[in-house]
């Protein structure tokens, strides 16, 4: 039963499989809590989050249909079915919803709206009298660093000198940008996304417009990070905690259940990069080479690299008959989470989604860090240099590439050495795991952001 009166909720995240999933798992808790949420999604997309909605009979799937924009295959509706290029495409078709989404919500009406991108849906609710909260799955450090109005203060045009420094007034912080990472976001902030809006206007106006932010983490984890955003554009903050997906229970795929049971307990790395990242050639091949090097069992579920149609025409040569018996890797879906769930796990390579190191942290592997593009970054500093629960893996400070030696290095730092620093990284990880695991951590943070919620509802 709630503990407080029980509200309607509409969500409306980002067409990206990394925003609706956090959205949906926010969404599973806030009904367990006995509130009513409507959840608008794209239509095909719909049938593929399905199994995620946990609560069918208070979690209701309303389905948008995704216009056509041109530059897009017909049936895109996400980001998983188009290339980086695309995604300002499928932004765009997601501004063009606009109007639909206004009939939708003045028939649903909602309390309260939960969106992201979507800049414009602060206007359009607060028209019919719904409160907006902008819920942030990207973690607060990184909208602190890149997207604070402190940035915007020189105007939009940032060199990359001061993109390596963190902006005035930000906490107190080892974390900063290496010099090829400036030069990225530079490009980043200012890119097109949608409707020729800037990618840093978009998320400026989102959340100097709604009601208040939310972020999925913890005040022990990220507070003066989310205070500073707060402080910044003047609104509340609302912290969800760290929202830990529920058990999946579904089981996992016998041939996987049957090939990581070969292993010995956490002597498998599993390498995964999420639902977007696409490598280049050489640096798919330099994971892979890097991998073999460990000489450990290991499973890499990676999109083929760009330009290649599949993994197995992109493999280095040799490289299968050289890791038989020991290697796997895999082009299509796999079930994440009940895989980093697998005893036989002992190290993730992971890219450091949000969504992803939220689904680690609570399991037993060791977190190497090979940040991709983006939020990534300001994850992998988080959890190496804040945290420091894991090992990020180096990289040119110039030109950003990693190397095999350079992930192996990373790997056995964890696997095989026995270093002060390796023991401190170990303790440091079991002990945010068991934070993490806290059995009422959860719920006092779900109480208390559903008490947040009511207090701007009046
Ligand atoms: C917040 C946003 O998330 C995005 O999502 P992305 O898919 O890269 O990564 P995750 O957040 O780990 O999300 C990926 C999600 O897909 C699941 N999965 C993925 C591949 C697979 O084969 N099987 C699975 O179950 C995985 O378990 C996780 O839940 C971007 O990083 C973006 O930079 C960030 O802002």
């Amino acid at each position: 039963m709630a503990a407080t009166p029980a509200y309607h909720i509409a969500m409306y995240p980002w067409y990206a499989f990394g925003h609706l999933i956090p959205f949906l798992h926010l969404a599973n808790k806030l009904a367990k809590a006995g509130h009513k949420i409507s959840f608008l999604l794209p239509t095909k997309t719909l049938y593929k989050l399905q199994k995620f909605n946990l609560h069918p009979d208070s979690i209701t799937f309303i389905p948008v249909t995704v216009p056509h924009v041109d530059g897009l295959p017909p049936a895109a509706e996400t980001t998983s079915d188009v290339p980086f290029a695309s995604f300002t495409h499928i932004m765009t078709a997601m501004d063009r919803t606009e109007s639909d989404i206004e009939v939708l919500l003045r028939a649903l009406k909602p309390s309260i709206v939960f969106f992201d991108f979507t800049y414009w849906m602060p206007r359009l609710a607060r028209g019919l009298g719904i409160k907006s909260i902008y819920y942030c799955v990207v973690s607060s450090v990184t909208i602190g660093y890149i997207m604070s109005p402190a940035r915007r203060l020189s105007g939009n045009k940032l060199t990359k000198a001061s993109l390596m420094q963190p902006p005035l007034g930000f906490p107190d912080s080892p974390i900063k940008l290496k010099a090829h990472e400036a030069e990225v976001y530079i490009g980043r902030r200012i890119m097109k996304f949608g409707s020729d809006v800037m990618f840093c206007d978009r998320i400026y106006m989102g959340m100097s417009q709604c009601d208040a932010i939310g972020f999925r983490t913890c005040r022990e984890i990220e507070g003066p990070y989310a205070d500073y955003v707060g402080n910044q554009f003047d609104k509340p903050v609302l912290f969800s905690g760290p929202v830990i997906p529920e058990p999946d229970t579904s089981v996992l795929e016998e041939k996987w259940y049957k090939w990581l049971g070969e292993f010995k307990a956490s002597s498998v790395i599993y390498c995964a990069f999420g639902s977007e990242c696409t490598l280049e050639k050489d640096q798919f091949e330099e994971l892979l080479l890097g991998l073999e090097l460990t000489g450990m069992p290991f499973m890499a579920a990676l999109k083929p690299p760009a330009g290649y149609e599949s993994i197995e025409l992109a493999l280095p040569q040799g490289f299968q008959e050289r890791i038989r018996g020991r290697g796997i890797v895999h082009g299509g879906w796999v079930q994440q989470q009940l895989i980093l769930e697998h005893p036989s796990v002992g190290c993730f390579i992971t890219h450091c989604g949000s969504g992803s190191l939220s689904e680690a942290l609570i399991n037993k592997c060791q977190l190497v860090l090979l940040p991709h593009v983006g939020d990534h970054i300001f994850q992998a500093r988080m959890m190496s240099l804040h945290l420091k629960v894991g090992v990020e893996v180096e990289k040119g400070e110039e030109d950003g590439l990693f190397t095999k030696e350079t992930v192996y290095k990373a790997v056995r730092t964890l696997m095989e050495e026995e270093s002060e620093f390796s023991r401190e990284v170990k303790t440091n990880r079991a002990k945010l795991r068991d934070f993490l695991s806290s059995k009422t951590l959860e719920s006092s943070y779900i109480d208390s952001f559903n008490e947040q919620v009511l207090a701007l509802l009046g």
